[in-house]
């Protein structure tokens, strides 16, 4: 990936974030994303969040919705995503997830942190013991559930692949 592609794909991303900024009658959330595997763009996307009224609208999460459903597939291995912004921690996860190997951003989170635009916070949470999070996470261990949920999974999965 020479430079000039990175330069070419993070401009398109900053365009599309633009017309978030300014090409509507009011403006909401400044981030686009470009996704690309092997020199081709398979998804752009902006920030839909508030037009969907869906908070993990984020643009790099709807980037690779597109991409997962043009190809019918969540697999999108050797795919580069560029970001007008510094991708936050739902993101970036979702992208591990998904396979993507690098992440190039424009706007760093020191660059948005005077907007509140950083995405500092759900890493900072994230990087807190488990008994320190803003947002506690509480294992409560169910007995008497009947059959063990994983279990029958593993069965139903190793059923489904007997059969093929
Ligand atoms: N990188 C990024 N940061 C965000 N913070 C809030 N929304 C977004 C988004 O769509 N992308």
């Amino acid at each position: 990936m020479s430079k000039q592609d990175s330069e070419k794909y993070l401009l398109e991303s900053i365009r599309l974030a633009m017309g978030n900024v300014k090409g509507r009658e009011s403006a909401t959330w400044p981030f686009g994303a470009v996704l690309v595997r092997d020199g081709k763009i398979l998804a752009r996307a902006v920030n839909q969040v508030d037009d969907l009224c869906d908070p993990s609208a984020h643009a790099e999460m709807q980037a690779l919705r597109i991409a997962a459903k043009a190809l019918g597939s969540t697999d999108l291995s050797r795919s580069v995503m560029y970001a007008s912004g510094y991708p936050c921690s739902m993101c970036h996860t979702a992208m591990l997830l998904a396979g993507v190997k690098q992440v190039y951003f424009a706007y760093s989170n020191e660059d948005g942190e005077p907007y509140d635009l950083s995405a500092a916070r759900g890493y900072e949470e994230l990087a807190r013991p488990e008994g320190r999070r803003e947002l506690p996470v509480i294992g409560h261990r169910v007995r008497d559930a009947g059959e063990d949920l994983y279990q029958a999974w593993q069965k139903a999965v190793d059923e489904d692949r007997a059969t093929v």
